[in-house]
């Protein structure tokens, strides 16, 4: 039987671990078979305040795939993005319900440090945010704080390099990175947070600032990433989600309009070519909104 009690949300620093279990699970929502589960979201609800943002939501986020959130416009594709890396702990009043859980570990159990969690859960913004230093700086500064002891010249080339970025800035390295394009910027914010050597990048629009070529160079990176990162990704790019994504998770509204949920989750190629949700074929094939 389901059970229908409500629960006060908890604040974030309190967040309970029990949720209903799988009887909850939306029915289009299912998880990926033979795939090494990163993240998992079961039953998460969002509060800003008063504001309720999230409902219900569950999601599986498999090891070296690219996942993407699509969605309308409010549906709160950056908020659930934020608390896989707990970035919402850093605005003030969010209460988080459900469990978020980290190779099956609950991500705000009390014992679990959140600068730890951001290290091994990069992420990288919608507008490229490079420190006002240099290029060589930007990198060498994340992994110093860090505590990495190695070499940084090798370090600095290696992320680079990753980044599909060496080639354009080896002979000016300790120029400012405020000098490059938008999308060098952008993937000089893709090199700083691997430096760091996460194992998932969270990455939340990350071309939509950018022109058409620099959008593919992006996506050509995502591509090389996927060998050795695991990637979420919201996009608002319909297009871009079908073409860099292998799993992707449908949200909307919930049917007050009042949170955002995921309503459908699956290889994107069964999401793009045959939802099992109306709402996901409207929103697809350009029928909603
Ligand atoms: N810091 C905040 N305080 C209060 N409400 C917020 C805050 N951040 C987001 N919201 C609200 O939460 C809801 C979800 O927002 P969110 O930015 O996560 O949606 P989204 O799907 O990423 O939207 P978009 O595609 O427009 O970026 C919206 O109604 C938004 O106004």
């Amino acid at each position: 039987m389901i059970e229908t009690e409500t629960r006060e949300p908890m604040t974030v620093d309190a967040i309970q671990t029990q949720t209903r279990g799988e009887t909850m699970k939306p029915k289009y929502v299912d998880k990926p078979a033979n795939e090494e589960i990163v993240l998992q979201a079961e039953e998460v609800g969002l509060h800003y305040g008063q504001k309720e943002a999230l409902r219900d939501v569950w999601l599986y986020v498999p090891k070296n795939k690219i996942t993407a959130l699509i969605g309308p416009s409010g549906c709160g594709k950056s908020t659930l993005l934020r608390c896989f890396n707990r970035m919402n702990d850093l605005i003030p009043n969010v209460r988080i319900t459900g469990r978020l859980t980290y190779h099956g570990e609950d991500l705000y159990a009390p014992d679990i440090d959140p600068v730890e969690v951001r290290r091994r859960i990069g992420m990288v913004f919608q507008k490229p945010n490079p420190f006002p230093k240099s290029i060589y700086e930007n990198i060498a500064w994340g992994a110093r704080i860090n505590g990495y002891k190695g070499n940084m010249d090798e370090l600095v080339e290696r992320s680079l390099r990753q980044a599909a970025l060496w080639d354009e800035v080896k002979d000016r390295l300790h120029s400012s990175a405020l000098a490059l394009s938008g999308g060098q910027q952008q993937r000089l914010c893709i090199a700083r947070t691997i430096a760091i050597e996460p194992e998932v990048i969270l990455m939340d629009e990350p071309a939509s600032a950018l022109d058409p070529i620099a959008t593919l160079k992006i996506e050509d990176l995502m591509q090389e990433l996927k060998q050795n990162y695991t990637i979420l990704i919201v996009t608002h790019n319909m297009q871009q989600a079908a073409r860099v994504s292998d799993y992707t998770a449908m949200m909307m509204l919930t049917d007050d309009r009042k949170a955002g949920t995921v309503i459908e989750f699956g290889p994107t190629e069964q999401i793009f070519t045959r939802p099992r949700d109306q709402r996901t074929e409207d929103y697809i094939t350009g029928r909603f909104g």
